[in-house]
């Protein structure tokens, strides 16, 4: 018998990290969004509720109700959804805030209909979802979000999502500064075509890191998180960018870069007490400034999203 209603835990994500613009991502632990979803008799998809950020109720403005709409205009149940959104990543954060909603309200529906979809396929609904809020349809976000771990996708059409391994000694810290940056301004700033040097620096880079997530080599982990292409160009929009990236290479960070679309930066460690020392220092650039900020350290989240 398939349930009428789940809570899900729909984790935050750090996509591109560093080397792998819109291909590689990694699932956080300790910051995400919660959302119940129901069964209701009326047929379609119903935002009842959203706490934590305004944003808007109407399901196709959402980026929650547009991934299931697509996953419901594929299934045709003959009953609808409820959704209730309770927010805790901001949006325009920088740590995936619409990918949450878009993957989330697409793992719970799966799950109320006996999961006739794999995860590829829930991702590939969460995607048009996603493509609401950054004007393409990338996945960097989603994957690792639905799941789990380091992914890294090779195509989005098709989609096509490798899962990668976590070294088990790997952390994550965050710095969130308190500004928006939206995705999509933060797309269009990007150059249309770069230099063939940089594009090899960085497809050298991207093997690289995988196969140190594959070999546990921390220290080709650490060679390999430099990114030629994006960073250049995006960490202007970030106060401080650099400041943050030197105090945490100084603290033991093995590297560090913006998150995604930023302007939260992250930091990946060896252990947690490299981690929370990369954190301390991250907050001091930030509390010498007047800018609010919020900051996290996290384990690799390898399950993914999950049922609560
Ligand atoms: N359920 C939702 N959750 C978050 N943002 C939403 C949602 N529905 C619509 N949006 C819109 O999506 C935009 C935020 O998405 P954006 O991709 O810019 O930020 P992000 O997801 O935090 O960043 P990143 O993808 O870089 O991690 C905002 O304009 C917001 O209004
Ligand atoms: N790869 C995306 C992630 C943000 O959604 C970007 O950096 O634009």
């Amino acid at each position: 018998m398939n349930k009428n209603e789940i809570k899900i835990f729909s984790p935050a994500t750090v996509a591109n990290v560093s080397c792998g613009y819109d291909v590689l991502g990694f699932c956080l632990d300790t910051i995400g969004d919660e959302m119940v979803v129901r069964k209701t008799d009326r047929k379609g998809i119903y935002i009842t509720k959203i706490e934590g950020y305004d944003l808007p109720l109407d399901a196709t403005k959402n980026v929650a109700g547009v991934s299931a709409l697509a996953m419901i205009a594929d299934a045709k149940p003959n009953f609808g959804f409820e959704i209730e959104i309770y927010k805790n990543i901001k949006p325009g954060s920088g740590i995936g805030s619409s990918s949450a909603s878009a993957s989330g309200s697409v793992f719970a529906i799966n799950e109320l209909l006996g999961r006739p979809y794999n995860k590829t396929q829930v991702t590939d609904f969460a995607m048009k979802g996603e493509a609401l809020a950054s004007g393409s349809e990338h996945a960097d976000n989603l994957a690792p979000g639905i799941f789990g771990g380091f992914t890294l996708v090779r195509s989005t059409s098709p989609l096509e999502v490798l899962q990668l391994p976590t070294p088990k000694d790997v952390y994550a810290t965050i710095i969130h500064p308190q500004i928006e940056i939206k995705t999509s301004d933060a797309r269009a700033i990007l150059p249309k075509t770069f230099p063939l040097k940089d594009a090899i620096t960085q497809w050298a880079n991207l093997g690289s890191f995988v196969h140190a997530l594959h070999t546990s080599d921390y220290e080709l982990l650490k060679r390999s998180l430099q990114d030629v292409i994006v960073e250049p160009h995006r960490s202007q929009l970030i106060p401080h960018f650099a400041e943050v990236k030197l105090a945490a290479l100084a603290h033991g960070a093995l590297g560090a870069s913006i998150s995604g679309a930023g302007p939260s930066i992250f930091a990946l460690s060896k252990g947690i007490e490299n981690a929370k020392n990369v954190e301390k220092a991250m907050r001091n650039v930030y509390s010498k400034t007047s800018i609010a900020f919020e900051t996290y350290v996290s384990k690799i989240n390898t399950e993914g999203i999950r049922e609560i």
